[in-house]
């Protein structure tokens, strides 16, 4: 069902860039801990785009305003605020003053919502420290609006300045590059600038009690001091990945790529904001073997950041795109088979989402209709690696890496700053590749607007799951008497990546006994593991096997992580299995408070909880 009053060029946004589009920032605001909101005032630079209009239209959602004004002349502006709609907020209209030139500068006085879903306010409690409150935001896909009255859309891009003002002992981190801190009145004022023109998802806030470690000529590591050296061991990668995914891509053009580890209640992995990735402390493995989601966000200052979906009905353009790039790196950087080899257990995880949406479920297209969903509800692993599966194919379609890469940059140097669509992307492939008789058969229609499963999965090299395969089948046939046919001599020469792979495979076999998953446990010691995607797996492996010890450690676990990966398969797990399922709601309801929105908003769906 389509949703009123939203544009009919973005389906997430009430905005009409296409009349009149905001074209730079400023933002001024206070952090205000104890009533946890933010306030202060926003300045909007506004062209006209089409002559009759005398209004621009922005998004909103539970913003507090109290005055709204013409910057030059300070006169009161008349402006309507429609009644929210839910998850989508109030379309905010604002009369533009009346004048000659076609740029007006627009003034907003307001304060944030304490429970804003762009943001997350920890408490001293939730924090590694446990002696100062944190805050930090999230606005992919649409929760900007939450903290800023904007054009809430990716097909609008514009530079952003701020001043925030927070208590002394706190640094202010944002994704721009920060241009001097001074003191005032006991607190502390940080100027940021960002020079790039990003769509309004890409602003980001984190203020903490931080310290940070130099990686590399460009980077530094920012987290709490009790996890600052563990961070900084962990990612001391990311200039060999930043040079990487230049000789790929073309030049950064963000200056700065700094890390920020956050508190692990953040919802996601990482998150790609330009100079300040944001990225989950599941990430400390205590050996780097999960840094390849920093490969992931470096590669999204390319693909996402620089050319950017123009809604989120294209989000394979930033996510497929990433996936793809993040893998390259990986080849660079480790073997050819590393990356063959996460491509191809990545195919098991995009069937396992495929059965559970369902292979006719218009979700699973790589292009999607967003009208009437809301995007955290599209959310899912599809437009990541049907996406790269897609761009694979192509790549071996058109002659391979040595074809291919040229292409990827030109692409980028063609679309950088600019938002596109799918039809984009299929046009100046078409154009780069039109004297290549391969193309023809591309099924381009098949690829972008059919569900379920991609309808090629090219021949990934399975060299490093083929081990793995060996010890998986010996597992699974054997009936748990006597000794496991496993031993740790089995174990010892495979990598993390070969343990998660044989666990994937052995949670999404028939349930196993708790006889032999505890024989198993001896082995690998999969109780103690510090790698969180080893854990994922065996804790999904421990629950398909109803082993009820284990519910009470799930609980516990993602009582503290946020990470969607993990915390909502890991409720429907524990949904799934009756006798468990009022625990598990009970578990959800004691604890949403502690959650980012979106992940107590998707949460409460999986859960099955009408509130
Ligand atoms: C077909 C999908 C259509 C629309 C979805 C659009 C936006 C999705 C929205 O819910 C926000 C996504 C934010 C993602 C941020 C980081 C991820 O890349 C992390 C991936 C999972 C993880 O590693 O934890
Ligand atoms: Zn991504």
């Amino acid at each position: 069902m389509e949703k009123v009053g939203l544009s009919p060029l973005d389906p997430s946004s009430f905005s009409r860039p296409e009349l009149a589009i905001v074209t730079e920032i400023l933002i001024n605001l206070n952090v205000n801990f104890d009533k946890k909101i933010l306030l202060g005032d926003v300045e909007l630079s506004v062209k006209k785009i089409d002559e009759s209009v005398n209004e621009i239209i922005l998004d909103t959602s539970k913003l507090n305003i109290s005055s709204i004004y013409d910057v030059e002349s300070e006169e009161k502006l008349e402006y309507n605020l429609s009644d929210p709609l839910p998850e989508y907020g109030s379309k905010l209209t604002i009369q533009l003053p009346k004048k000659e030139s076609n740029s007006y500068k627009i003034g907003v006085k307001y304060e944030t919502h304490p429970d804003a879903s762009g943001l997350q306010w920890l408490s001293r409690n939730a924090t590694a420290g446990k002696k100062h409150p944190y805050l930090f935001s999230q606005f992919q896909p649409i929760h900007a609006r939450s903290v800023l009255p904007c054009q809430d859309t990716p097909a609008v891009k514009t530079k952003y300045t701020a001043t925030i003002s927070a208590p002394q002992e706190f640094t202010v981190l944002m994704s721009a590059i920060c241009n001097g801190t001074k003191e005032l009145h006991g607190g502390k004022l940080s100027h940021f600038v960002q020079k790039v023109p990003i769509p309004s998802y890409l602003i980001a806030i984190a203020v903490g009690v931080l310290e940070s470690r130099k990686l590399g000529p460009r980077s530094h590591v920012w987290a709490e001091k009790e996890i600052i050296e563990e961070c900084a061991y962990e990612f001391a990668n990311t200039e060999h990945q930043l040079k990487t995914a230049e000789e790929i891509c073309g030049p950064y053009v963000w200056g700065i790529y700094d890390l920020l580890v956050l508190p692990p209640s953040f919802p996601y992995g990482g998150m790609e904001n330009p100079c300040l990735t944001f990225v989950t402390p599941t990430l400390l493995a205590g050996d780097r073997s999960l840094a390849n989601v920093v490969a992931h966000e470096i590669a999204h200052s390319w693909t996402g950041n620089l050319v950017t979906n123009r809604n989120f009905e294209h989000f394979w353009l930033n996510e497929g795109f990433t996936v793809f790039i993040e893998r390259k790196i990986k080849e660079r950087l480790e073997s050819p088979q590393s990356q063959d080899f996460d491509a191809y257990t990545l195919v098991s995880d995009l069937n396992e989402t495929i059965n559970r949406l369902g292979k006719d479920s218009p979700l699973t297209k790589l292009v999607v209709d967003l009208k009437g969903v809301h995007p955290d509800d599209a959310f899912s692993d599809v437009p990541y690696e049907k996406g790269q599966t897609f761009l694979r194919y192509l790549e071996m379609t058109v002659g391979g890496p040595d074809v291919f890469e040229p292409f990827l940059r030109k692409y980028f140097d063609t679309f950088k700053y600019k938002s596109i669509e799918t039809k984009d992307f299929q046009a100046f492939f078409d154009s780069y590749f039109s004297e290549n008789p391969a193309i023809k058969s591309i099924d381009w229609q098949t690829w972008l607007h059919s569900p379920g499963m991609p309808p090629i999965i090219p021949d990934y090299d399975i060299s490093l799951a083929i081990v793995c395969d060996n010890l998986i089948e010996k597992f699974l046939k054997w009936d748990g008497e006597g000794v496991i046919p496993i031993t740790p001599d089995d174990k010892k020469d495979l990598t993390s990546s070969q343990i998660i792979y044989f666990l994937q495979v052995i949670s999404e076999a028939e349930p196993q006994s708790i006889k032999k998953l505890e024989a198993l446990n001896a082995v690998f010691g999969f109780d103690n593991v510090k790698n969180a995607e080893i854990k994922f797996r065996w804790l999904r492996t421990c629950l398909k096997a109803n082993w009820e010890e284990k519910v009470h450690i799930v609980l516990t676990w993602i009582n503290i992580v946020g990470r969607m990966k993990y915390v909502r398969p890991l409720y429907r797990d524990l949904y799934r299995w009756e006798a468990i399922r009022k625990r598990a709601q009970e578990n959800f309801l004691a604890n949403r408070h502690n959650m980012m929105h979106m992940s107590a908003y998707t949460l409460v769906k999986d859960l099955h909880l009408e509130l």
